[in-house]
């Protein structure tokens, strides 16, 4: 196992908005599956990418691949999402906010539909188990898979999203980058933010795709992922930027999955550094994206974006605090975080 982040950055109440599913599988939730399923001869190594290892994009993506062979049953899944929604409370992720493709499975009888509800089902079980977390559910488009697929998953994210007292808040749009194009998808994508959901967009994750960001800011989409090469200096554009900090975009960042793949660029942007590129307020949360397949946890981020730019705690506590104002939670669960925070800070800087 990988180290563990200082007490401080562990106990510091914190909000993750971008955790992928399947990309969140620990180590021992692996082996627990590795155990269902012995005949699929899966190693560690090739569900997870450890410190000092380096891969292309396109095999960071097909350590996706490899997880999904490995949970393909609503039992699977109903393990992993507690797992997983166990572990960040453990971390001490106060509010989480998961995305997850749907998938079907003809050979075990796994549709999209209960997929959705399974993960659902775990969410309610946490919460009646009394775990110290607050969980909302994004259902994720994959981009590879085209329009017809992505109307459908916009129809069954609005389907739960009416259905199941607000875990269902948004949709997100994902999957490998270099695949597609996202401008194809803007039916859909437009479809989902007319009924009502909240949109978060991985988008300018690799060089070269301004244009397609132009098409998906002008939506606009409420959240963005990564946002890695939106900025001039890397690529992108000054009108990218300019749409960004004229909506108050909020943008995910994450520190180490950009080490452990072949984007160079440091993806975290220091306040300071926010502050002249992207105006005068600091929009930008710390997540972890994939902390399975990174071996991370959320308070590691925290500390390594703290040690790397030299931030003090007071410095990262505002930020840990701020993302409260960019989840997609109604506004009396807001302040009921921001009042969990009040409360918890003498604990911490006594
Ligand atoms: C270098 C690298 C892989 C960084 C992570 N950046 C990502 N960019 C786009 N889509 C992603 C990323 N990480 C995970 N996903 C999406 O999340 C899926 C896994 O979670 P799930 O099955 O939706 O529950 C992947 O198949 C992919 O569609
Ligand atoms: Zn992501």
């Amino acid at each position: 196992m990988e180290n563990e982040a200082d007490l401080f950055y562990r106990q510091m109440p914190k909000v993750e908005l971008h955790a992928h599913l399947n990309g969140s599988v620990s180590f021992s939730t692996i082996e627990k599956l590795m155990a269902r399923k012995p005949h699929l001869n899966i190693e560690h190594n090739m569900t997870a990418i450890l410190s000092g290892q380096k891969r292309t994009l396109d095999e960071c993506f097909q350590v996706f691949k490899v997880i999904h062979q490995l949970i393909d049953t609503e039992e699977d899944i109903l393990m992993v999402a507690k797992d997983v929604i166990r572990e960040f409370a453990e971390d001490g992720v106060k509010y989480l906010e998961l995305r997850t493709t749907p998938r079907e499975d003809k050979n075990t009888g796994m549709t999209k539909r209960s997929y959705v509800q399974t993960v659902i089902e775990a969410i309610r079980q946490c919460k009646n188990e009394g775990l110290d977390i607050e969980v909302r559910l994004l259902v994720s488009v994959d981009r590879r898979h085209g329009v017809e697929v992505a109307m459908k998953t916009v129809k069954l994210a609005e389907d739960f999203m009416r259905s199941t007292d607000g875990f269902v808040v948004g949709l997100d749009l994902s999957g490998d980058p270099t695949v597609g194009h996202g401008g194809d998808l803007l039916p859909a994508l437009q479809k989902a933010k007319n009924c009502g959901l909240k949109l978060s967009l991985h988008l300018s994750e690799v060089p070269s795709q301004v244009d397609e960001s132009e098409l998906l800011l002008n939506i606009p989409p409420d959240r963005i992922g990564h946002g890695t090469f939106l900025h001039p200096e890397v690529g992108g554009a000054q009108s990218l930027v300019d749409k960004v900090m004229k909506n108050n975009t909020p943008l995910g960042k994450n520190v180490l999955s950009n080490q452990r793949s072949t984007i160079k660029v440091y993806e975290y942007i220091p306040p300071h550094k926010h502050q002249s590129d992207f105006g005068p307020l600091v929009f930008c949360s710390i997540q972890t994206d994939d902390r399975g397949v990174f071996c991370t946890e959320l308070s590691k981020e925290y500390q390594l974006a703290a040690s790397t730019f030299s931030l003090s705690r007071e410095a990262m506590w505002s930020l840990s605090q701020k993302a409260i104002d960019f989840t997609f939670a109604p506004d009396s669960l807001k302040q009921q975080l921001h009042q969990k925070w009040f409360e918890l800070h003498p604990s911490l800087f006594q």
